[in-house]
């Protein structure tokens, strides 16, 4: 079991402070769902968290080893990164595109784990296509196939879900979320009721700064996230089932006062 933290991470790009004193530690198990409203800084946490952005301030640790002291091979083995897009810069068949992750992590038996990793997410149909003909979906589905090949410990994912429709993006999302019963998972995502439903744990991002971070249960009522995303969200609870959606947007006026709807 391997636990991932940032402890007072702060990010400045360009003059522009990007993540503020975050800190963040993972378990050795669980499911975490990374949410906030656009430019908050999720993705850039993420990026940090899997080694591929440097801190300008702070530091991440992989069971409290400084992450950017790990062999890459280390590294590749314990996190598996879904990013938010991928552009290869040459065209490339699923199958030698998923090699390629598998031999980064120095997993033996590669054949086999990439058909094996192909089936359970039932793409076999696509071992031999080029990933330029793949729609955006797909590539999502593929990309997530290729980095639990090497089954890792870790999984960080950006948004995984973007382009998928209703039906892929609840196996997509409860498969990632499942993750978190063996290792640990942590998923940037607006999809706030997915968030509320699979995830044990909810981090709030804006502004750069962690605002709230805890279990779905407690930051499930209004105020924090209603305000958060100017947004009144409808809720409903069915046994241990959360539903949230969005109603409508909170307008407010110059003062900040909200108007009746
Ligand atoms: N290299 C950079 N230089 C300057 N600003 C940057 C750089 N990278 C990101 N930013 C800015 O940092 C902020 C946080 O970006 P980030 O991608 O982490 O946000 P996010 O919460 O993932 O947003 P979204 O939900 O829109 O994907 C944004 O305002 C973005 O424009």
């Amino acid at each position: 079991m391997v636990s991932l933290a940032a402890e007072a991470v702060s990010v400045i790009r360009s003059e522009r402070l990007l993540l503020d004193g975050v800190s963040f530690a993972t378990g050795d198990t669980g499911s975490i769902a990374i949410i906030g409203p656009n430019g908050a800084g999720k993705s850039t946490l993420l990026k940090v968290l899997a080694g591929l952005e440097p801190p300008t301030e702070g530091a991440v640790t992989l069971d409290r080893k400084s992450l950017a002291d790990l062999p890459a091979a280390h590294r590749a083995q314990a996190i598996g990164y879904v990013p938010q897009h991928f552009n290869p810069h040459w065209d490339i068949r699923v199958r030698d595109l998923m090699r390629i992750a598998l031999e980064r992590a120095r997993l033996p038996n590669i054949l086999s784990a990439l058909d094996r990793s192909l089936s359970e997410h039932d793409l076999e149909a696509f071992r031999d296509r080029w990933w330029s003909t793949l729609s955006g979906g797909e590539r999502s589905r593929v990309l997530l196939a290729m980095v639990v090949a090497t089954d890792p410990p870790i999984l960080l994912a950006d948004e995984p879900s973007a382009s998928l429709d209703p039906r892929c993006r609840l196996d997509l999302i409860a498969r990632i979320a499942n993750h978190g019963q063996t290792g640990v998972c942590v998923v940037v995502m607006h999809d706030i009721d997915l968030a509320f439903r699979y995830f044990d744990r909810i981090v709030m991002m804006n502004g750069g700064r962690i605002v709230a971070d805890g279990s779905a249960d407690s930051l499930f009522e209004p105020s924090l996230l209603d305000d958060m995303f100017g947004v009144r969200f409808a809720r409903s609870q069915q046994d241990d089932l959360r539903f949230i959606s969005a109603g409508w947007p909170i307008e407010g006026d110059s003062d900040g006062n909200e108007k009746p709807g």
